[in-house]
This record gives C-alpha cells, sequence and structure tokens, in this order.
C-alpha cells in the first residue's frame, strides 16, 4: 500500500470557498511532507482520457520515418517526438528507455512571444494522423483547468491571493506530453525515466495500469505510486520549492520499465508558468526556521537550463 495521500478535489470546482478548505489543507500537507499526492474528483472524463492513450499509442507504433518527421530535436521550440536517446534524466544512467512526444500553446512565428524566447514558443509539430491533433488539442483544454484550480488552493495554503500563481499563466509553457515506455532491454537496464525533478509548479500525471514509477521518500527509500483508477498523480516541481523556500518539495522520482512483453503508457502535463515570471520566494515562506535559501530566477532561464541537461542537442545552441 502505496502511502502517498489522496485527495478528493471536486469541492475546488465549487463557488464556495468555505467547502475549499479541507481540500487547501489536505494539499498543503502532502505538499510539506511528500510533494506527491493523487486526486480525484477532478472532472476529466475517462473516456476521453482512454481516447488520448489508444490515440499515443497509435501513435508510437507508427513507422519509425513517420514519427522522426516530427522530431523534437529539429524544433527550435521543442516540440514533437522525442525518440529513445532523445532525454536522459539522470546523469551517469543509460538513457531513458522511452519516446515521447510534447505539446504546448500553438503560437503562429509571428507572434511577440515567439520572437521574444523563439527557444521555447512557437508552432506545435503533429503526425499525419487522422483526429490526433484535435483530441490532444482538447484533452488540453480540459486539463489546463484542472491546474489552475490546484494552483489556487496551493496559493492559498501559503497565505497568498488566490490568482497568485494562476497570473502568470497569461502566455504559459505547460506542455502536454505522452510517454511509451518500451519493454526493458533484455538484460541491460531497467531504466524507463531516470530520478529527476520536475521543472515547473506542478506536474499532473496520468499512468495506465502497469505500475513503475516510484517516488523517493525523505529517507531516501523509493516508494511505488501504484496506479490508482481515474487519479491523477500530482508532483511539486522546482519553480514552486524556488517559490516556497523548500517548504514544499520538489520530490525526485523515475520509472522503471515494464518486463519483457509488456508496453506502459503515461501522459504528463507539466505545468509551467510564462518565460518571464520571476520566481522570488515568498514573503509567507521566509521566517527563522526557513532563512532565505533562494535568489530570484525567471522561469524561462530555469526551464532551459534543465533542457541543456538533460536534452544534448540543446547544448548545441546559442540562446
Ligand atoms: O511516466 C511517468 O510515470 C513519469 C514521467 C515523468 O516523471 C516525467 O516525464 O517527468
Ligand atoms: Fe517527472
Amino acid at each position: 500500500m502505496s502511502s502517498i495521500p489522496l485527495i478528493d478535489i471536486s469541492p475546488l470546482a465549487l463557488e464556495d470557498r468555505q467547502a475549499w478548505q479541507p481540500v487547501i489543507d489536505a494539499i498543503d500537507t502532502a505538499c510539506r511532507d511528500r510533494g506527491f499526492f493523487y486526486v480525484t474528483g477532478h472532472g476529466v472524463d475517462p473516456a476521453l482520457v482512454q481516447q488520448v492513450f489508444d490515440m499515443s499509442a497509435r501513435f508510437f507504433a507508427l513507422p519509425d520515418t513517420d514519427k522522426r518527421a516530427i522530431d523534437i530535436t529539429q524544433s527550435p521550440n521543442h516540440r514533437g517526438y522525442g525518440s529513445i536517446g532523445a532525454e536522459q534524466l539522470e546523469e551517469g544512467k543509460p538513457t531513458d528507455w522511452k519516446e515521447t512526444f510534447d505539446m504546448a500553446l500553438h503560437l503562429p512565428e509571428e507572434h511577440a512571444y515567439v520572437e521574444r524566447c523563439p527557444s521555447m514558443y512557437g508552432p506545435n509539430r503533429y503526425p499525419q494522423l487522422e483526429g490526433f491533433q484535435s483530441l490532444m488539442e482538447r484533452y488540453y483544454a480540459e486539463l489546463f483547468p484542472v491546474a489552475m484550480r490546484i494552483l489556487k488552493a496551493m496559493a492559498l495554503a501559503l497565505k497568498m491571493p488566490e490568482d497568485f500563481f494562476s497570473q502568470s499563466f497569461s502566455t504559459h509553457v505547460t506542455v502536454l506530453r505522452v510517454i511509451h515506455y518500451p519493454p526493458r532491454p533484455e538484460q541491460v537496464h531497467d531504466n524507463g525515466a531516470g530520478a529527476h525533478t520536475d521543472y515547473g509548479c506542478i506536474t499532473l500525471l496520468r499512468q495506465d495500469q502497469i505500475g513503475g514509477l516510484q517516488v523517493r521518500g525523505v529517507d531516501g527509500q523509493w516508494i511505488d505510486a501504484t496506479p490508482i483508477e481515474d487519479s491523477y498523480v500530482v508532483n511539486i516541481g522546482d519553480l514552486m520549492q524556488h517559490w516556497t523556500n523548500d517548504i514544499y518539495r520538489s520530490t525526485a522520482h523515475r520509472v522503471v520499465s515494464p518486463q519483457a512483453g509488456v508496453h506502459r503508457y503515461s501522459s504528463p502535463f507539466f505545468v509551467e508558468p510564462d518565460f518571464d515570471t520571476l520566481v522570488t520566494t515568498l514573503p509567507t515562506c521566509i521566517d527563522t526556521e526557513h532563512p532565505l535559501r533562494y535568489q530570484p530566477v525567471t522561469s524561462g532561464d530555469w526551464i532551459q537550463s534543465r533542457f541543456k541537461a538533460t536534452y544534448s542537442y540543446r547544448n548545441k545552441e546559442t540562446s
């Protein structure tokens, strides 16, 4: 039995702020203790999620050349298909045994944000697969308000105005990713995704029933984040840890590859604010017990520094 708490967030969809309070308290405790929790009552239709997973499996089953046509290493703004070997989340480990597809807000080339930060903003790249784009866009649009509700609860838990985090999401870089973990390579390693923390505010992760996600506890032990039907695993990212002076924990996690013959699919939603958001530690998180630990950093600088550490092709870029 996993010790990651499960929180029903359905009251956050109500107008009545008093109804929010038990949820705010439960999220606050989970963020301080472990930095990971499951949510139910999110309101996302399970049939839609199933369609996304089915579509994702169809995409990853396409011939390599079709997937490579939208290779992320050819995208100026980090969108499209990441083959096995594109990303290595843990230094000193073999490359992650997974393939990915990333999308975010689709902005035309002439948009002001694309001109200001072309390495994060711009067009999405979609495969030639009927219904793929519209389905992924629909899912992205459904999930985004759920993330904003959770961020509002966190802002209130931290004694900040409700919109404190969500106001930094006007032209954000929230990424929807789908992942395929093929069976582990025979006798070689079981490193589906190396140990890492996520980079942004929070991540909402949907996983199939195979299992393999593990979360590092304060004692350094890995515990299984066992799949729970119709739930998201929510975790804190680095920017939130920075904002909260380490009071909310950006917890390391990893994925163990499935056994021979088994394929695992998952879909993280990386909730990341506008690239020029200046993340300055909250005054409500600084006291004698918690002296200030961080200098301000912009969201874009932080996230791009992580991309450079984990995607070798990004190192070749000048900006
Ligand atoms: O696939 C999973 O369960 C987790 C993936 C993950 O941690 C990530 O992509 O950052
Ligand atoms: Fe992660």
